[in-house]
């Protein structure tokens, strides 16, 4: 595919090219991007515009921009988007998800592709093309996720725009509504479920980019339990490392 139309400034994210890296780390929480540019030197951080963070730095000699899109395919295309259009054509998610078994919760998960259960996906391409992560990206954080010492798992993740109806429940009624989508994600083998991946794999294919996800399992699908917080901040920073590690490497495109 070809590369879409270039910008030297970003509408919304408001970078411009020089603020930004080769490669770029989209989070969810903008909490996390003060948070990541701990694992970075020569950090510089854009004006925020709209509550959307980026930060810019280096890591074994390479400029990677972190920008956070809050929550949703809609906004993290669009920050996918204009990154691209600032010449990026790298892009990592990561962030949390809900654990499907036999992912657990503090597992981590990694998506080889996407169901595209999201309203965004479409406007990029018809829902037979498929959400795929770029393989290239994907090989070498299987490679980085082998050193680390949790339990990880790859597969096929669920893209869904409902949180509280097609994730969690928050009433009776609802939950007997989710639990039954959870027994056809659970039949389709899908590892785990979250509100991006499958609009950022199809929304990279088509802007020439290559993207992948790689998200800690926070929730899981069968109790709703929820991870604590303090192991969340220590699998937080492993996921930090092994996304900037997976970043500096990857090159190209
Ligand atoms: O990955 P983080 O930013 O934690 O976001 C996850 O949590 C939010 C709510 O489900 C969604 O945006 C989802 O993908
Ligand atoms: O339950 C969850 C947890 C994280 N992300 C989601 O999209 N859903």
């Amino acid at each position: 595919m070809s590369a879409e139309q270039q910008t030297n400034r970003a509408w919304y994210i408001g970078a411009r090219r020089d603020e930004v890296g080769e490669a770029a780390i989209l989070v969810g929480d903008p909490a996390r991007i003060a948070r990541i540019a701990e694992h970075m030197s020569d950090v510089h951080f854009v004006s925020e515009q709209r509550g959307l963070k980026t930060v810019t730095g280096t890591r074994g000699g390479r400029r990677i921009t972190a920008t956070a899109f809050g929550m949703g395919a809609p906004i993290a295309t669009i920050v996918m988007h204009e990154l691209n259009a600032l010449g990026i054509r790298n892009f990592l998610r990561i962030g949390t998800a809900m654990a499907v078994a036999p992912a657990k919760l503090g597992d981590f998960v990694l998506a080889d592709g996407a169901l595209r259960a999201d309203g965004t996906s479409p406007s990029y391409a018809p829902l037979g093309f498929p959400a795929i992560a770029d393989f290239d990206l994907n090989l070498t954080l299987r490679e980085r996720l082998a050193d680390s010492t949790r339990a990880w798992h790859a597969g096929i993740f669920g893209t869904y725009d409902g949180f509280y109806t097609e994730m969690f429940a928050l009433s009776g009624e609802r939950r007997e509504m989710i639990d039954a989508l959870k027994d056809d994600i659970r039949r389709l083998g899908l590892i785990g479920t979250d509100m991006e991946t499958s609009a950022l794999l199809t929304a990279a294919r088509i802007l020439g980019a290559r993207a992948s996800t790689l998200c800690v399992a926070t929730v899981d699908a069968a109790t709703q339990e929820k991870i604590d917080d303090a192991l969340m901040a220590e699998l937080e920073r492993e996921m930090f490392e092994i996304a900037l590690d997976a970043m500096q490497t990857i090159s190209g495109l």
